[in-house]
């Protein structure tokens, strides 16, 4: 593809300005081969659009660098030869410009409105579909070509692998069919589609897919129609391209006009009045980026009126009615510099990932989680790969793949280390056949006792705020928590701590000052706002409900809803200590597993420090029993409740608690089998699920009187 692109030969130009478009000319010029002809990125969006942006800014300073083959005027990766029949577009398909931020589309919101001149307009505002364009030819009504979209001139013929695709019509039905219309529109892979594609590949030990909308691309562009078929590929209308017999004033209009005729129109799409309006719209289509059906990399707007569109015009690359916003990339390329691992605090030994630090979904990013050594093998990457990187939102940094075509050779394989790297124990499965390998010291291995002591201090457990990861460390380094019976530093000191030991932790003491009273120092320190507020959260900590000391205790399988169910039924501590397998498993939502984790961690002979953890929390005054509070009628026995959103009244906890408190289960997610749904402001795709099966849904008001009397009016 570079050999297409050749430097212009304009002494004016400054040669550096030369030397710097050609490198970049020919890197993008690369990029878009490997993105539109082999669906495999070498670049990331991210890298890509800069590389644009700063060839466009190079060419506006100096025109004659504008070449008619720079990459800056391609619309998709210029003219290639692929396996497909190349046939051309009856009308051009174009691209879009890019906005990247408010000030970019004010800007071109002005340009608009200057260009209007008298006549009134509207924007419809669309979602950016990340996926791939498509151009189906109907004459008559019927589906007679499907084309890629090309270099914007001529396509791939891709009408077989297209009449695979569900929704969209071979023949189109209603009223006033045209003659013919060139129908343009998105082909994308569902992302429940795409998971479970991903799901069954690596169930058949094959590595799954990277990404959405190179899978969409990979899957529309095979030889073979069958394979097209097998992917659950759908498609959204976005344009109309030439047309006969075919009337419409409004884009909007069109877009009702093809779906009464069958075609799949987008039900998101806004017309909006002003530019405040389209940015409002933007705005809380970022919020809610990943509460569609598919991948989302922008908005784009566009002008509703064609007397204005046609005004308007295009250059030769897009439409100047339109424009494309960008919302920031949230995968990004960067080195694996090695992969390493964590103990965690059951012992779990997971391979994590080094990353050469990059700023990506706003935050700098230096690991990202692996799991486990068959998920590194799966994923197929190798130390000092060049990976994508995925952050969406708050979910935790994860490595997609290796961009394998820019591997040099030097990178090396990661090999699950035999021993543990925090206290030298060999690793070994916990149970022959386990895919985890675990260090067997849970009593003794720093790692796991620090993990622990961070864990218990979270906010599902004794909810200690001012004991976070820093804390766990300096608790630990200090020794304040050496216990005399056990031989060594343990969770089961945390709640003797008191002033004194406090003080003797740097973490959580400043330097004595003159007006402090002399018997709150020790060795000149007192202790700090973070110490004092340390004290506090261990006094309020050792009044908490049972279920949260179970759930600090680090039993496997033993999460709040487990220690929930266990702790309603047996009421204390001691009636759990002394229940059998049988006993313990007959709880709703216990099970043989949890069970028999349960046993295990108080009876084996080498968990008998277990034990003392407990009774030393006793006789520090953790509390181990639950006051029931018999005043509360099981209104909801029997009964699901999913809540979902925020509540004004409640937090998350204290719902699930009014829940259980009542006989009801609070669930963490919406199938056929829930009773109720309580709906808070920002319920996102739940509230979806649960309007799709028809169950019943409350406001906050209704759930309100559903704790009181069982019965549920639906919120309006
Ligand atoms: N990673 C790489 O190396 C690499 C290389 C080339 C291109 N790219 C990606 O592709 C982009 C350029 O590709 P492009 O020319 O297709 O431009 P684009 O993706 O910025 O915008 C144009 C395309 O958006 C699509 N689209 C989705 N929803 C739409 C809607 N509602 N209305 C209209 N169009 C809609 C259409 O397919 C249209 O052709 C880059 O910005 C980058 O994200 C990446
Ligand atoms: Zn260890």
């Amino acid at each position: 593809m570079s050999d297409d692109v050749t430097v212009p030969e304009d002494l004016e130009v400054p040669q550096e300005a030369r030397h710097e478009w050609a490198d970049l000319a020919e890197r993008a010029s690369a990029a878009q081969f490997a993105y539109h002809v082999k669906d495999a990125p070498t670049l990331s969006d991210g890298q890509y659009d800069a590389l644009i942006r700063r060839l466009n800014e190079l060419e506006e300073a100096y025109p004659t660098l504008r070449v008619p083959e720079s990459p800056t005027l391609a619309v998709g990766g210029a003219a290639f030869s692929t396996e497909f029949q190349a046939v051309d577009h009856l009308e051009r398909m174009l691209s879009l410009d890019n906005a990247f931020s408010e000030e970019d589309m004010r800007a071109w919101a002005s340009r608009v409105e200057r260009e209007a001149g008298e006549l009134a307009y509207h924007f419809l505002c669309e979602l950016k579909i990340d996926g791939l364009a498509v151009n189906l030819l109907y004459e008559e009504g019927r589906l007679t070509r499907a084309l890629t979209r090309g270099d914007g001139r001529t396509g791939e013929d891709v009408t077989l692998n297209v009449r695979a695709i569900r929704g969209i019509p071979d023949q189109l039905q209603g009223n006033n069919i045209p003659e013919l219309v060139e129908v343009r529109g998105e082909v994308y892979f569902p992302l429940a589609a795409f998971a479970d594609l991903n799901a069954s590949l690596v169930a058949a030990g094959k590595p799954p897919f990277a990404n959405p909308r190179n899978t969409a691309a990979g899957s529309l562009r095979q030889k073979d129609p069958r394979v097209t078929a097998s992917r659950d590929l759908r498609m959204l209308v976005h344009g109309i391209g030439a047309h006969r017999g075919l009337d419409f004033a409004r884009q909007s209009e069109a877009y009702d006009l093809l779906g009464e005729w069958g075609l799949p129109v987008s039900a998101s799409l806004r017309v909006v009045d002003s530019i405040e309006d389209v940015l409002a719209f933007i705005a809380t289509t970022g919020e809610h980026r990943h509460d569609n059906a598919h991948e989302i990399d922008g908005v784009v707007v566009k002008i509703d009126e064609t007397a204005l569109q046609r005004r308007l015009g295009a250059t030769s690359r897009a439409p100047r009615w339109a424009i494309a916003f960008k919302f920031p990339p949230e995968e990004v390329n960067t080195r694996l510099l090695d992969i390493q691992v964590n103990v965690g605090r059951t012992g779990r030994v997971t391979p994590f990932g080094v990353m050469q630090p990059v700023v990506v979904a706003g935050s700098t990013v230096t690991q990202a989680t692996l799991h486990n050594a068959e998920e590194v093998a799966r994923k197929g990457v190798l130390i000092g790969d060049l990976v994508v990187l995925r952050k969406a939102g708050d979910v935790i940094p994860e490595i997609l793949g290796p961009v394998v075509a820019v591997r040099t050779g030097a990178e090396r394989a990661f090999v699950m280390p035999t021993e543990c790297p925090s206290c030298g124990t060999t690793l070994a499965p916990a149970k022959e056949g386990d895919k985890d390998i675990r260090c067997p010291n849970s009593r003794f291995c720093p790692s796991q006792l620090r993990e622990r002591l961070f864990g218990l201090a979270g906010r599902g457990a004794f909810d200690i705020e001012a004991l976070g990861w820093e804390g766990a460390v300096a608790l630990l380094e200090s020794g304040v928590l050496v216990d005399p019976d056990l031989g060594g530093a343990s969770e089961s000191m945390l709640f003797s701590l008191g002033q004194n030991e406090i003080a003797r932790v740097p973490l959580y003491t400043r330097a004595a000052k003159k007006t402090d009273p002399p018997e709150a120092v020790t060795d000149g320190r007192v202790l700090s706002a973070n110490g004092l507020r340390l004290v506090g959260n261990l006094a309020a900590a050792r009044t908490q409900p049972l279920w949260r000391v179970l759930v600090a205790l680090s039993i496997r399988h033993v999460g709040p809803t487990a220690a929930r169910a266990l702790a309603r039924h047996f009421g204390s501590m001691s009636a759990i200590r002394t229940a059998s397998v049988e006993e313990l498993s007959a709880v709703d939502g216990v099970g043989t597993v949890i069970a028999e984790a349960v046993r295990d961690w108080f009876d084996r002979p080498d968990n008998a420090w277990h034990a003392a953890i407990v009774d030393r929390w006793a006789a520090d005054g953790v509390r181990m029993e639950d006051e029931r509070d018999e005043s509360i009628t099981p209104t909801l026995a029997g009964k699901t409740v999913v809540v979902t959103g925020s509540l004004k009244t409640f937090t998350r906890d204290s719902a699930k608690e009014a829940i259980i408190a009542r006989g009801g289960k609070a669930a963490g997610s919406v199938s056929k089998n829930t009773d109720f749904v309580v709906v808070g402001p920002g319920a996102g795709s739940k509230e979806a699920k649960a309007r799709e099966l028809g169950l019943v849904i409350l406001d906050e008001a209704g759930f309100a009187r559903l704790l009181e009397t069982g019965a549920a009016d639906p919120a309006p």
